[in-house]
């Protein structure tokens, strides 16, 4: 970057916190895009004339909307859901629907803008977008969540469709609901169409999508380690999170030689020296996906150490992998792993690492891994769902799984061929950035002023 370049970064930000104010989590989001292409911007002049930078972080479209439901005492409940569909030049709107209580604007339109180019990145056609609402599906019942996604779905039903926009799961959201809510969409179309996916498996469902976030952020550390001449086997990780990508990044870890020591939910985090393994992880998967337990009965039954209310940062290992949600590292987290000598950070979660976290691991010679090209494996078999829906066919498992291998280290190839090394690591980050963008803006550039 030159002294120009940091200027423009900081004019660009300035107007974009004017025209988009009290959201932080997607200033964030944009910074972090923008201070890695501005030097492309800057040689490219396709782009300036283009006003590339000004469109590319203005959603194309928000829909808000009111979801009213009932109750099990009857009590009529409202909630605010809204999709944001943030870009579709490369393909139809693509991103998945989070149910959590802190679901805002913000959060959503950060989610979307980084779908965007994390989709560019896995190579298929799929354009960005992020959906949710703040309904908290803590404590309710499995009538209420139906109730809850049938009504949902009865709005945002006008918005999707297989060419236009395709939802998926995200925090909060999973078989369970993917399951209600497809089904409220044939109830009201009466036609059975890959509108959504992460559909079970009776009902055009891919196999392992469920599995493919967490498999595929193992795969990218793979890529990472096999890039340098190292492995996994027989080396020890942190993981946050117990939900989908947690579970299935803490399996294929295993799978690889790598023992987890960590995991965690809102509540605090288990750490278990022995590794999260075998049949104490089939538990964990148990207490997650089916009885939807607190993180602490792991830690009663297997008479392990539970901490309240903390993060598992400063438990020493050689790899970190946040995978519960944004923001979860934060500057003493990152100082943490940098004196506990971490080799690799890979993003499972969304924009969990702060930027001030960031700065700390870079200086302190982490490899990171960013969520854009290390959690894609997920929307990339989302992407092999569309492929099987529209072709009415079903691949198996080991087919699906060998396309999210290659798509992964696909990936990794490309954030290599646009990115440098800084202090001694390859910046994924920048290379991540910068290849997401370019096919983006491309075909921006080549629709002329829409
Ligand atoms: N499900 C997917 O395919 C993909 C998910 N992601 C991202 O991965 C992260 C996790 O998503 P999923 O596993 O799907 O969700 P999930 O709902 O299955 O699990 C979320 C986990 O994070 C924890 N969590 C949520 N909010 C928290 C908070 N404020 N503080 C501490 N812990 C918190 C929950 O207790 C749970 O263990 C999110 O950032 C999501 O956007 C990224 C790519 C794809
Ligand atoms: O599978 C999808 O369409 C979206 C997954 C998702 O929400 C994400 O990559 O953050």
């Amino acid at each position: 970057m030159t002294k120009k370049d940091f200027c423009d970064l900081d004019r660009f930000m300035k107007g974009l916190t004017r025209r988009n104010p009290a959201e932080p989590n997607f200033h964030q989001a944009v910074h972090e895009v923008v201070e890695s292409v501005m030097p492309l911007i800057r040689d490219t002049q396709a782009y300036r004339d283009a006003s590339i930078l000004e469109r590319i972080t203005e959603p194309d479209r928000i829909i808000t909307f009111r979801v009213t439901w009932m109750d099990d005492k009857n009590n009529i409940r409202v909630n605010r859901a809204w999709r944001v569909q943030f870009n579709n030049s490369i393909g139809p709107y693509k991103g998945g629907l989070r149910f959590h209580k802190s679901v805002d604007l913000d959060t959503l339109k950060f989610l979307g803008f980084e779908q965007t180019f994390k989709n560019s990145l896995t190579g298929l056609p799929m354009g960005g977008a992020k959906g949710g609402s703040n309904f908290n599906p803590k404590g309710k019942s499995d009538n209420e969540v139906m109730r809850f996604c049938h009504a949902m779905m009865t709005e945002l039903q006008r918005h999707i469709g297989e060419d236009t926009d395709v939802p998926a799961g995200d925090i909060g959201v999973g078989g369970r609901e993917l399951g209600y809510l497809f089904g409220q969409y044939k109830r009201l179309n009466n036609r059975f169409a890959g509108v959504l996916t992460g559909k079970g498996l009776s009902f055009g469902g891919s196999a392992g999508r469920k599995e493919a976030t967490g498999h595929g952020a193992v795969y990218f550390l793979k890529e990472i380690l096999e890039y340098r001449g190292e492995g996994l086997d027989g080396k020890t990780a942190i993981v946050s999170g117990s939900g989908n990508v947690a579970l299935y990044a803490i399996e294929k870890l295993e799978e690889m030689g790598c023992k987890t020591l960590t995991a965690s939910d809102s509540s605090g985090f288990v750490y278990d020296p022995d590794g999260i393994t075998g049949e104490k992880l089939d538990y964990l998967k148990e207490l997650k996906e089916i009885r939807r337990g607190r993180i602490h009965e792991y830690a009663d039954k297997f008479g392990c150490e539970f901490h309240a209310d903390m993060r598992p940062w400063a438990v020493k290992a050689d790899f970190a992998l946040p995978c519960a949600t944004q923001n979860e590292i934060e500057v003493a987290d990152a100082r943490a792993l940098v004196a506990n000598k971490v080799q690799a950070l890979v993003e499972g979660a969304n924009m969990p690492t702060t930027a001030g976290a960031l700065c700390i691991l870079q200086e302190g010679g982490v490899t990171f891994g960013p969520a854009k090209a290390a959690n894609a494996g997920g929307v990339a078999v989302s992407g092999l769902e569309q492929s099987q829906n529209a072709l009415r066919i079903a691949w198996t498992r080991e087919e699906v799984d060998k396309r999210l291998q290659d798509i992964m280290r696909d990936i990794h190839t490309k954030c290599l061929n646009h990115s440098q090394e800084v202090h001694g690591t390859v910046d994924y980050l920048k290379g991540a950035n910068i290849a997401g963008f370019k096919k983006v803006a491309e075909a921006m550039v080549a629709y002329g002023a829409i």
